[in-house]
């Protein structure tokens, strides 16, 4: 579903991403996790066209996203803009529009950009803020919803547009402690019964080794290990990775 072959990235001499090479099967969900500044956010954001590689080929549901020659330049085609239509993503800092009600947020992109009518467009956005549990708080605009709250309506914002894939970026970081637990039942709700190929940057290992088939430790732009939860948050192999862990757990 997701596949990069030989992606770089680099802004100056900074290597983010460094010959990458990875794949996701359709359906499957799966955690990335890894230090700061390893190239993690830049993995999402390439897939979602807010950045481009320097080289390599990065495809989505069999459509090529991007394919960048060594030494050319990205450009963007037809391909990469049906291609990208399959990718949703849920940021860090959620980025609602703070003017517009949470439902007018959801409404929005199937509207401007699906044609979607509008009638059927709030029918669909009722339903999904009704199982993000916040069907009663509709008519709300941002500022007077929680960070939780918000995070959830941006999951809903993400889902109106019935992506094939979905990235999540560490979705849970900028909220306060107390307003974890139902943005990440959301999320686990989603992992358990949707199709959806989901992929999700995170620091909450308990939560990476319930919803995952797959964990990837990523580090310095590349992957170091990959497997099932069990294997790689349990047993890990490298000692890279079984370095991360300690310092993640005694944090
Ligand atoms: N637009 C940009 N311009 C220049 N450098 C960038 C840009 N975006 C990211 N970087 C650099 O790329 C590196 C990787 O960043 P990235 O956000 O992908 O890491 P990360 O693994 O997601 O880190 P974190 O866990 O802290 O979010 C960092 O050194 C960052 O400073």
């Amino acid at each position: 579903m997701i596949s990069f072959d030989g992606v770089s990235k680099s802004w100056g001499d900074n290597h983010v991403l460094r010959s990458l090479d990875f794949q996701v099967h359709p359906g499957e969900k799966v955690s990335i996790i890894g230090p700061s500044g390893s190239g993690k956010t830049t993995i999402l954001r390439i897939l979602m066209t807010l950045e481009t590689p320097n080289e390599g080929v990065v495809r989505v549901g069999g459509k090529t996203l991007w394919d960048v020659p060594a030494g050319g330049k990205a450009k963007e085609t037809k391909e990469t803009r049906l291609a990208r239509r399959d990718v949703g993503m849920v940021f860090q800092s959620f980025n609602l529009f703070p003017h517009m009600t949470a439902l007018a947020n959801v409404m929005e992109a199937p509207i401007k950009v699906s044609k979607v009518p509008k009638e059927q467009a709030r029918e669909e956005a009722l339903e999904l803020l009704d199982m993000v549990g916040l069907r009663e708080h509709c008519e709300k605009k941002p500022p007077k919803l929680s960070g939780g709250q918000q995070q959830r309506v941006a999951i809903a914002r993400a889902l109106a547009m019935k992506p094939r894939v979905l990235l999540f970026d560490e979705p849970t970081s900028a909220l306060d402690p107390e307003l974890i637990g139902d943005v990440l039942g959301v999320i686990r709700d989603l992992a358990h019964r949707s199709d959806m190929t989901m992929l999700m940057v995170t620091h909450e290992m308990r939560f990476a080794e319930e919803i995952s088939d797959q964990v990837v430790m990523f580090d310095s732009g590349a992957v170091v290990e990959q497997g099932p939860p069990a294997q790689i948050l349990k047993e890990p192999q490298h000692e890279r990775t079984q370095r991360f862990l300690r310092a993640v757990l005694e944090h």
